[in-house]
């Protein structure tokens, strides 16, 4: 039973099993169901396990304030051992060391504003790149393999296995909700096992090769710290898949979305090229910081494509404001139910406005629960890398090329486990080259780095 103090209960309408048949047929979509309640934080109850679903501003920002006990830890431990299959005596390294504090260091220095992520950024963009020619094509399957080929590069040097290994990163992010049940995964999430085997075998062989010898400093320093506590290259395999697929999941949903938004509107892509028309080819993306009506249309394909479910485990009993929260639940903050309330946004809550969040500072989008990125400890460590490899790639393409075909289309079910909502099918596109722009041939500077990679065509 319930402590008084806790959040009220919503009930399913059919008892003990109502709520897993909801999550099971609904997805993240469930959550939207039951948001409908007016409690700020309620409880949902299966068997003897508790889950506080957050649907107000105020509660996400003093949720991620109280991150010593609300806390995510738990959830990286629980990936490596039931989604990615590490054996016990690795797991027992994630639970028992300092290793994930000092990996978290590394991951969020690697990737802060700095000449490592400027080194890592000009290589995404420089091979991002190469897709920037008139092409017919399907427009999400371009930027899928555009995007794992660029971070593969960028991540892990040349010589690395990512280009073979596309489906299988991408298999395994389907069924993620799966894989994290910790059992039957091989009957119930087929692909996305194989996918993690034969990604696991391949990087073991590159680390064996020492090909790391080449890769950004995230890598490197990653593996220095996995060798400190005698992790081998087999491990160092096991954990490449969480490298591989958070830097390129969320960001092609947020670029296809962005294109064909952007070309379904010629109002707005009229508006954009005019903003857009000082940037020059190499294209420095320092400048895109002067781009307003770019960022806010970011912004807003984040508002309402951005629908993952940020979550926390409850590591010891916690008072939040007026409620109490006991040790052992898990808390799912879901976007989408944040992002699209029109308590918040207003009447026009479920609509595209690309200038939205022209007239928003930070302070007040926050304020809305907006939390495109998470939030607190574990503020997504990508996020910089993010905004100028999307905002980068879509200035060039608005700039260089025009593109029939566009337009705007529905989401598929969104899945437990994703974060960004995919597009329900992919879309045919011509893309050709914009009058004068004939002969352009892009390129980037990022932050003072200049790619001095060899250069290649697709
Ligand atoms: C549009 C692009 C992206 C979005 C919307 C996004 C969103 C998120 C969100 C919501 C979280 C969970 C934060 C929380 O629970 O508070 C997260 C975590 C994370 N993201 Fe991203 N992300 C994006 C791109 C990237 C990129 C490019 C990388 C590059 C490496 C990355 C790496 C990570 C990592 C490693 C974590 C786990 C952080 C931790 O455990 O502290 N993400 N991201």
């Amino acid at each position: 039973s319930l402590d008084p103090d806790e959040p009220p209960i919503v009930l399913s309408r059919i008892p003990f099993i109502g709520h897993i048949l909801g999550l099971v047929r609904y997805q993240i979509g469930y959550f939207e169901n039951l948001s409908r309640t007016t409690h700020p934080v309620f409880t949902l109850k299966i068997f003897d396990s508790r889950i506080y679903v957050v649907k107000s501003p105020e509660y996400v920002a003093l949720t991620l304030r109280e991150w010593k006990t609300l806390t995510f830890d738990p959830f990286t431990t629980a990936f490596v051992k039931n989604a990615l299959g590490a054996p016990p005596d690795v797991v027992e390294v994630f639970e028992k060391t300092m290793y994930l504090t000092e990996i978290h260091t590394k991951m969020h220095g690697a990737l802060s504003i700095g000449p490592d992520l400027a080194k890592s950024n000009v290589r995404v963009l420089n091979v991002l790149a190469r897709y920037l020619v008139p092409q017919e094509t399907n427009l999400y399957s371009l930027l899928r393999e555009a995007y794992t080929i660029a971070m593969g590069e960028a991540f892990y040097g040349p010589d690395n296995p990512v280009p073979g290994l596309i489906d299988e990163i991408w298999d395994f992010e389907d069924d993620l909700g799966l894989m994290m049940i910790g059992f039957f995964q091989r009957i119930v999430a087929r692909k996305a096992c194989r996918g993690q085997k034969r990604v696991s075998k391949a990087f073991k062989a590159y680390y064996d090769a020492g090909l790391d010898k080449n890769a950004n400093e995230l890598i490197q320093g990653r593996a220095r710290i996995a060798r400190a506590y005698n992790l081998d290259n087999t491990a160092l395999g096991i954990f490449e898949m969480a490298i591989c697929f958070a830097p390129i999941t969320n960001v092609v949903p947020t670029v296809f979305w962005m294109l064909t938004y952007i070309y379904a509107d010629a109002d707005l892509l009229r508006a954009l090229r005019h903003e857009l028309a000082f940037l020059g080819n190499p294209l420095d993306t320092d400048k895109l910081r002067s781009c307003p009506l770019l960022i806010s249309t970011f912004q807003e394909i984040q508002r309402l494509k951005q629908h993952g479910n940020a979550v926390r485990w409850v590591s010891a009993d916690t008072r939040l404001d007026g409620y109490l929260l006991k040790k052992g639940a898990v808390m799912q903050i879901p976007s989408s139910v944040l992002n699209t309330a029109s308590s918040v946004w207003g009447p026009d809550a479920g609509s595209f406005n690309a200038r939205r969040f022209l007239d928003l500072d930070d302070k007040k989008t926050r304020q809305r629960g907006y939390i495109p990125f998470g939030g607190g400890r574990n503020l997504c460590p990508g996020r910089h890398l993010a905004f100028t490899e999307a905002l980068g790639f879509v200035a060039a393409f608005v700039l260089g090329f025009d593109m029939q075909g566009a337009k705007i289309i529905g989401a598929r079910t969104h899945k437990i486990g994703f974060g960004a909502r995919k597009p329900e099918r992919d879309l045919k596109v011509s893309i050709r080259r914009r009058a004068g722009f004939e002969d352009a041939k892009w390129s980037f500077n990022v932050g003072g780095e200049r790619d001095a990679a060899p250069e290649q065509n697709v």
